[in-house]
């Protein structure tokens, strides 16, 4: 019998996805961390891994490095086993952990320079030059920076030898938000560059405007998976407005009627207030048939969105 591999080509238009999992599994004695777990990064893309603390984000990440075994299930990284890539598929990622401890009189320079004997080449200036972009002091020991000055060494660390695959574990903890920005830029950078990233966060709005995918996890599940897009049209938007008190009535009765429309104030003077979700189309319909003398639709929050679908109040059932 002849078995013919399964080998996508270029001419089918997909790419072997940069990390691949499927049914992955990890149980701690009757502690399920990670359920069936199938996830898909494109190569060169931005995902981004979002859910609350104890949805199983670190448990993934550390699987997808081999720093624990699955119980279960396969993954794919760069095409490789992360379990028989061994150092020459690790010197392919940079990796940032989540619970990053950095000890010692050594100094960031001298740290680096010793994770770079690990992580391969290292292009001269590279490391200088992140570490400025974060607005980071190389000359200090590693025991006196503050957590974020620590999380920027972590930083420096992963992304220096630019790597194909970053693996960013709640990457902008500690940072303020000048250098949240500046740590955006560089990951939509990296993508730009043909890198990889897959970083995980508890806060989506943080990572929103750099990720090209999300995906929502929730007690070690996908719960939620799509563009950034995707989940906008899913969002929830707040509108404030007013229209001719006249109609002021009339408008309440119509936006009550509407499935989209939640917590909705409508004053005899015609100021109104709403939640909305999902599209603003139906909302606009209405609104068209009245004078409208004032229209405020505030950019989604993406996290509340989130939040709201899947988070502990929502209604699974
Ligand atoms: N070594 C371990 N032993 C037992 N349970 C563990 C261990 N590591 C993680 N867990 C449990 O697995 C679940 C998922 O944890 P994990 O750290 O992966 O979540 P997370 O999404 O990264 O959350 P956080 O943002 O709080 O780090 C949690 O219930 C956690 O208590």
């Amino acid at each position: 019998m002849c078995i013919v591999p399964f080998v996508l080509s270029a001419d089918d238009g997909a790419m072997t996805p940069a990390v691949r999992t499927d049914a992955l599994r990890k149980d701690y004695g009757r502690r399920t961390a990670v359920r069936g777990l199938n996830l898909a990064v494109e190569p060169g893309t931005v995902h981004g891994l979002i859910g609350p603390n104890g949805a199983g984000k670190t448990t993934t990440l550390r699987m997808l490095l081999d720093i624990i075994r699955p119980t279960s299930g396969e993954i794919r990284v760069l095409g490789s086993s992360p379990r028989r890539g061994g150092p020459g598929l690790r010197r392919r990622i940079g990796y940032l952990p989540g619970e990053l401890r950095l000890e010692g009189r050594v100094t960031g320079r001298n740290l680096l320079r010793h994770y770079a004997e690990i992580s391969g080449v290292v292009a001269p200036g590279a490391a200088e030059e992140f570490a400025g972009r974060l607005d980071l002091d190389l000359t200090r020991p590693v025991r006196a920076l503050s957590k974020g000055n620590k999380q920027k060494l972590g930083l420096v660390q992963a992304f220096m030898h630019r790597p194909e695959l970053l693996v960013l574990d709640e990457p902008t903890s500690g940072l303020d938000p000048l250098v949240q920005r500046e740590f955006l830029q560089l990951v939509r950078e990296a993508r730009d560059a043909g890198q990889t990233v897959l970083l995980s966060s508890h806060v989506l709005s943080e990572i929103q405007q750099a990720a090209d995918r999300v995906a929502v996890l929730s007690a070690g599940s996908v719960v939620a998976e799509g563009s950034v897009a995707d989940l906008r049209l899913t969002a929830v938007r707040h509108v404030r407005g007013a229209v001719d008190s006249a109609t002021a009535r009339e408008l309440k009765a119509e936006l009550d009627a509407l499935p989209q429309v939640r917590e909705l104030e409508v004053a005899d003077s015609g100021r109104f207030s709403a939640v909305l979700d999902g599209s603003p189309d139906p909302l606009l319909k209405v609104l068209a048939e009245h004078r409208v003398l004032d229209l405020v639709v505030e950019e989604p929050d993406l996290e509340e969105s989130v939040l709201a679908l899947y988070g502990p109040e929502a209604d699974h059932a």
